[in-house]
């Protein structure tokens, strides 16, 4: 049997294609995107990563060997001073505060997003804490190579060279291809109910993610 990734790649196909050519990311891809646009979405994923960061120190207490649990703690760590850094430089280029960042209210999409996967950290296994941060760190690398790949001869002049710098990274590949070896090696011999439980949390998570692209892009909110 094909390895278990494999088969939530193929099946995710038609929704990770809405991510990678939806404006909010293409434009963002070709530095055309609306300022006001970015520094929503930089507010909006600064407090979505606080609360995902707590998905890694979960997934530290239900880790069954001393290995997982330190690379969950890596990629914690990496989260709070490598990829919010990014934000934080970006916000400081906006003049955006520390505080202000730390203080955004998140819009409903975000917290429906975040409250999904923490519900998830507290009831679920491991398998299913994987299965639900999978489809972030894979399909933010799968957009960075993309990016890369569309628009890197044009790169100098982008003011968000900086984010598809990060997301194409070694460090976020690497992150990335150690979650996809996890996950597979957690689903190895589970029976086809409990596989769809997983495969449901990565199409969702994944519908999520295009859900907070379009958030962010139409600058949405609390309409009251
Ligand atoms: C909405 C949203 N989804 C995904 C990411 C990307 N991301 C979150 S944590 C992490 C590292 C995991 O190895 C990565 C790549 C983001 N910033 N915002």
């Amino acid at each position: 049997m094909g390895k278990f990734t494999e088969r939530l790649f193929k099946n995710v196909q038609p929704i990770w294609e809405k991510n990678h050519y939806h404006p909010f990311v293409q434009e963002l891809g070709n530095g055309s995107l609306k300022r006001e646009k970015f520094i929503h979405y930089m507010k909006q994923d600064y407090v979505y990563l606080i609360d995902y960061a707590k998905l890694f120190a979960a997934a530290v207490t239900k880790a069954r060997d001393l290995e997982t649990m330190d690379k969950f703690a890596q990629i914690l760590h990496e989260t709070l001073h490598f990829e919010m850094e990014l934000h934080r430089q970006y916000a400081a280029e906006f003049g955006i505060t520390r505080e202000e960042l730390e203080a955004t209210k998140p819009t409903p999409v975000n917290l429906a997003y975040t409250r999904y996967m923490l519900n998830v950290a507290q009831k679920g296994n491991l398998a299913e804490i994987v299965s639900c941060l999978l489809p972030c760190a894979w399909d933010y690398w799968e957009i960075g190579k993309l990016l890369r790949k569309q628009y890197g001869d044009k790169i100098e002049n982008n003011p968000y060279k900086q984010w598809i710098e990060t997301y194409d990274s070694e460090t976020f590949g690497e992150g990335a291809k150690w979650l996809i070896d996890l996950m597979d090696k957690l689903a190895e011999g589970l029976p086809e109910r409990e596989l769809a439980i997983l495969e449901e949390h990565f199409q969702i998570t994944s519908k999520y993610e295009y859900l907070f692209w379009e958030m962010n892009y139409l600058e949405q909110d609390w309409p009251i």
